[in-house]
């Protein structure tokens, strides 16, 4: 039997561990989906169970294209986790979303074209509900967190729209400045398979965004170049450990309700008794409800 834990962290560019993690076991875990980014660390934290893992791997080798994004979510589902919380780094597209900010998105866009996004297909048609892709009871929690934390000149950003490229350039001036002209606040190139991915499997999901750069349109600031984001990354990294563990002990003490916890109850279009043994087998953990 794996250790279970019922939150989950998928830990960005800049996050590779959480230093508070106690009792650690690393787990490396076979999906029908193939090998999860890196193997996942499940530990204590304050005494809380949490399963964390590495979305590039522990030693980044992983492009955002890459990213085994099923097998990372169906490696969480297997651990037991119902809460997923992922830190990200993005840059900004609004003069008002500083670098160190926090922006607790609502809404994405999706940018990129390489990816697939769905466990589903194979004799099985599935069509998720995706109007409101984080779960908000999750996010207001991540919000009210940030903000008795008051941390330092770091401002708070709740709501926004995180456009996920597909990378890994950075964008170009009239692709950065496309993406203003929509209103969005962040830019990023991970949480939209992510998030589209858990909610098929059921689990709440919410993206803490941490912003390193202007994105390339901000006419006082230079490209977006990696050096100039390691710094920000790595003051987003301590910062993104403090939220993350106090929303954790939050989580534990009241898990919510959310609506993401029954996302599949009426979005299965292939009747049940018409999908193939081996379909069933192979989604079996996220289907058994519904079966
Ligand atoms: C740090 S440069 C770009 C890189 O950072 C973000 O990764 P993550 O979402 O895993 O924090 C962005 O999506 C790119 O992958
Ligand atoms: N400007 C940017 N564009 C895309 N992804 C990013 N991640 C961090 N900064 C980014």
């Amino acid at each position: 039997m794996v250790t279970q834990a019922k939150i989950g962290i998928l830990g960005g560019s800049g996050l590779y561990k959480m230093d508070a993690l106690e009792d650690v076991q690393e787990i490396h875990l076979e999906t029908p989906f193939g090998k999860p980014s890196d193997a996942f660390i499940v530990g204590n934290l304050e005494g809380v169970s949490v399963a964390f893992l590495a979305r590039h791997g522990r030693n980044h080798h992983l492009m955002p294209s890459e990213l085994p994004f099923r097998a990372n979510i169906y490696g969480m589902k297997q651990l037991g986790v119902e809460y997923l919380i992922s830190a990200s780094a993005v840059g900004s597209l609004k003069e008002e979303v500083k670098p160190l900010d926090m922006v607790i998105p609502d809404q994405f866009i999706d940018r990129t074209h390489r990816r697939v996004s769905t466990f589903f297909g194979q004799g099985l048609v599935v069509h998720i509900g995706f109007g409101h892709p984080v779960c908000q009871q999750l996010t207001n929690i991540l919000a009210e967190v940030v903000e008795s934390l008051q941390l330092p000149e770091i401002a708070l950003h709740k709501g926004g729209t995180y456009v996920c490229m597909e990378g890994p350039a950075f964008s170009t001036i009239a692709e950065s400045n496309l993406y203003r002209s929509w209103g969005a606040s962040v830019i990023g190139m991970t949480n939209l398979q992510e998030a589209k991915l858990a909610r098929e499997a059921e689990i709440a999901y919410a993206t803490l965004a941490l912003v390193t750069d202007y994105d390339c349109w901000h006419p006082d600031h230079d490209h977006v170049t990696v050096e100039m984001i390691v710094d920000n990354l790595q003051k987003n990294a301590i910062n993104a450990q403090k939220v993350i563990l106090e929303t954790v002990k939050s989580l534990a003490k009241n898990p919510p309700v959310s609506e993401a916890h029954s996302a599949l109850k009426y979005a299965l279009l292939t009747p049940p008794d018409k999908i193939s043994p081996e379909t069933k087998e192979r989604l079996g953990l996220i289907l058994q409800k519904y079966m």
